[in-house]
C-alpha cells in the first residue's frame, strides 16, 4: 500500500474535476481480501431473506387464486375479487416503500427489517385464517407493506456493508433471492393444492430472519449517522478482518464527512422534512434521484411482469396445458440469468451491462409485437385474453423464444441494476432517496398491471408490446446520457461524481482505474 492510499478520497470534495485531475486518490480503506469476509456473507444472506419473501409473496397469488374455490364466503371469487386480492399487495408495497426508507434512517436498517417481518407474519396469518374475501384483502395489503419495506431496506443494508469491489454482486444476491422466491412460489403452487399451507409456508423465512437478526449488528454507516463511533468501529473490524485500526479510523473519518449533514438531534418529522427538501435542492442529490427513479420506472414500464402474466395463455396455445409449468419456465429463466448477472455485474459494470442488454430486450419486445401481429387474440366475457382457434402455431413458437429472450436480457440488467440504488445517494438523504425511487417502482408496477389488459384491447397485443419496445429504446438513450458507471467506487465517491453533472465519461474512466487497482 503506498502513502497516497491513506488519503481519504473525499477530503477533496471541492474538486469538480474527475478523475485524472484528482490523480486517482486511492481509497483510504484498503481491502486486503479477495473474497468478502464470512460475516459479510452471513449478513448479506440473512438480509436477502427479505428478497425471497418479496418474490414468494408476489409469486404465489396466481396459484392461490385458483385453489381458493369457494373457501372465502361460500361462493367463487369474482374477477373483481381476484383483481383486488392481487393488487392489494402492490398497493401496500407502495405505502411500505414510501415510509420504509425514512424509518430506516430514524430507527436503523436492522429494526426496519424486523418490522417488515412482523408485517409479513401478521399479513400472512390474516390470510391463512381468512374466512371472507375482505380479510384476505387486508392480509394481502398488510403483507404488501412488508414487501415494500423489505424491497428497499435489504439492498440498502447490503450496500452499506459491502466493500466496493463486491457491492454489485452482494446486492444481486438479494435479487437472486427475489427471482428464486418467485420460482419457489410457482413450484409450490404446482405441488400444493391447499392455499392456506401455501401462504403459511411464506411466513417461515420471516421467522428465521428475525431469529438471526436479533444477534446480528446494524451497518457501520447507520451507527455513525447516529453518532455511535464504537459500535461502528467494532462492526468494521469484524467485517474486515486483517485491516489495521488506522485504516478503520480513516474509513470512519471518511463516512463522518458526509454525516456532517445529518439531521441528528432534530425531531423525526423535522428530519424527514429537512431531508426531503435537501434531496431536491442539492444538485448531486437531485441527479441521484433522477437516475434512481428513471431506472426503477424503466424496470417496470418495459412490461416484464405483464409478460409473465400473459405467458401461460401463449404457452397453452402451442400445446402446454399446465400453466404452472409455463410460469416456472419464465421464472426459471429469470432466476438463471440473475445468477449470471451475479458473476458479471462488478466486472463488466452496471452501465455497460444496461447498454448491452436493454437494446436486446427492446428488440425482443419488438419481435413479440411482430409475432402477435400474426396471432389472433380474443377476449372472453371476463376480459381475459384467449387465443382464437386455428391460429398458426409457428408464430406461437417464435413468440415463446422472443419471451425467453426478453426475460433473459431483463434479468441480466434492468431486473437487478435499479436495486443498486442506495449507492447513488449521499449518507444524509439515502433513506429518503431510496424511498422515493422504490415508490416509483411500485407505482409503475401498479400502472402497468392496471392498464395492461385495457391496452391490449385498445391497441391490440401487438401494439402493446410495440409500446414496451419503444419505451425500451428511449430508455437506452436516457441511460446513455445520465447513468454514470459506479462499479468499484466507494459509496462516498459517487456523490463526487454527481457533483457538477452526470459525469458519465469521467465515471467510466475512474471505475476502470479502480478495477485495475483492486
Ligand atoms: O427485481 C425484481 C425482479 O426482477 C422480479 O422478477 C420482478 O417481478 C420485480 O418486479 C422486480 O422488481
Amino acid at each position: 500500500m503506498d502513502e497516497e492510499s491513506t488519503v481519504p478520497f473525499l477530503e477533496d470534495t471541492t474538486s469538480s474535476q474527475l478523475p485524472e485531475e484528482v490523480n486517482v486518490k486511492k481509497r483510504s480503506f484498503e481491502y486486503l481480501e479477495n473474497f468478502p469476509s464470512p460475516l459479510i456473507l452471513l449478513l448479506t444472506s440473512t438480509a436477502s431473506i427479505s428478497g425471497f419473501m418479496f418474490g414468494y409473496d408476489t409469486g404465489y397469488v396466481s396459484a392461490a387464486l385458483v385453489s381458493i374455490g369457494k373457501d372465502l364466503g361460500g361462493s367463487l371469487l369474482t374477477l373483481r375479487d381476484k383483481e383486488v386480492i392481487t393488487s392489494a399487495t402492490s398497493l401496500g408495497a407502495l405505502l411500505g416503500a414510501l415510509t420504509g426508507g425514512l424509518l430506516a434512517d430514524l430507527w436503523g436498517r436492522k429494526r426496519v427489517i424486523l418490522l417488515s417481518n412482523l408485517l409479513f407474519i401478521v399479513g400472512g396469518g390474516t390470510q391463512v385464517f381468512s374466512q371472507v374475501v375482505d380479510s384476505m384483502i387486508w392480509g394481502r395489503f398488510i403483507m404488501g407493506i412488508g414487501v415494500g419495506v423489505g424491497s428497499l431496506v435489504a439492498p440498502l443494508f447490503i450496500s452499506e456493508l459491502a466493500p466496493p469491489q463486491f457491492r454489485g454482486r452482494l446486492v444481486v444476491i438479494n435479487c437472486l433471492a427475489i427471482t428464486g422466491g418467485q420460482l419457489v412460489a410457482y413450484l409450490m403452487g404446482a405441488l400444493l393444492r391447499n392455499w392456506r399451507i401455501l401462504i403459511a409456508i411464506g411466513c417461515i423465512p420471516a421467522l428465521i430472519q428475525t431469529l438471526f437478526f436479533i444477534y446480528l449488528p446494524d451497518t457501520p454507516r447507520f451507527y455513525l449517522m447516529k453518532g455511535y463511533h464504537d459500535k461502528a468501529f467494532q462492526v468494521l473490524r469484524r467485517i474486515n478482518p486483517g485491516i489495521s485500526d488506522t485504516a478503520i479510523e480513516d474509513k470512519i473519518l471518511q463516512i463522518n464527512q458526509q454525516n456532517k449533514q445529518s439531521t441528528l438531534g432534530l425531531s423525526p418529522w423535522r428530519s424527514i422534512w429537512v431531508n426531503y427538501i435537501r434531496i431536491h435542492r442539492k444538485a448531486s442529490n437531485l441527479r441521484a434521484l433522477i437516475i434512481a427513479c428513471s431506472l426503477q420506472a424503466i424496470q417496470q414500464l418495459t412490461g416484464l411482469n405483464a409478460l409473465m402474466y400473459f405467458a401461460s395463455t401463449i404457452f397453452q396455445m402451442v400445446g402446454f396445458k399446465n400453466s404452472n409449468l409455463v410460469s416456472m419456465v419464465i421464472a426459471g429463466t429469470n432466476f438463471i440469468f440473475t445468477v449470471i448477472a451475479l458473476f458479471v455485474i462488478d466486472r463488466v459494470g452496471r452501465r455497460r451491462i444496461l447498454l448491452w442488454t436493454l437494446p436486446i430486450m427492446s428488440l425482443s419486445l419488438f419481435l413479440c409485437s411482430v409475432c402477435f401481429h400474426y396471432i389472433s387474440v380474443a377476449f372472453d366475457p371476463d376480459g381475459q385474453p384467449i387465443i382464437a382457434p386455428g391460429t398458426e402455431n409457428v408464430w406461437g413458437h417464435f413468440l415463446i423464444l422472443a419471451f425467453i429472450s426478453v426475460v433473459a436480457s431483463y434479468a441480466l440488467g434492468i431486473g437487478n441494476i435499479p436495486w443498486q440504488q442506495s449507492e447513488l445517494f449521499s449518507q444524509d438523504v439515502r433513506g429518503t432517496g431510496i424511498s422515493i425511487s422504490t415508490a416509483t417502482n411500485w407505482t409503475s408496477c401498479l400502472i402497468v398491471s392496471s392498464s395492461f389488459l385495457t391496452a391490449m384491447k385498445l391497441v391490440t397485443p401487438s401494439g402493446t408490446f410495440l409500446i414496451f419496445s419503444i419505451i425500451g429504446v428511449l430508455s437506452v438513450v436516457l441511460i446513455a446520457f445520465i447513468y454514470p458507471e459506479l462499479s468499484g467506487l466507494e459509496l462516498e465517491e459517487t456523490q463526487e461524481i454527481l457533483q457538477d453533472g452526470f459525469n458519465v465519461k469521467k465515471s467510466v474512466q475512474l471505475s476502470l482505474q479502480r478495477q485495475r487497482t483492486q
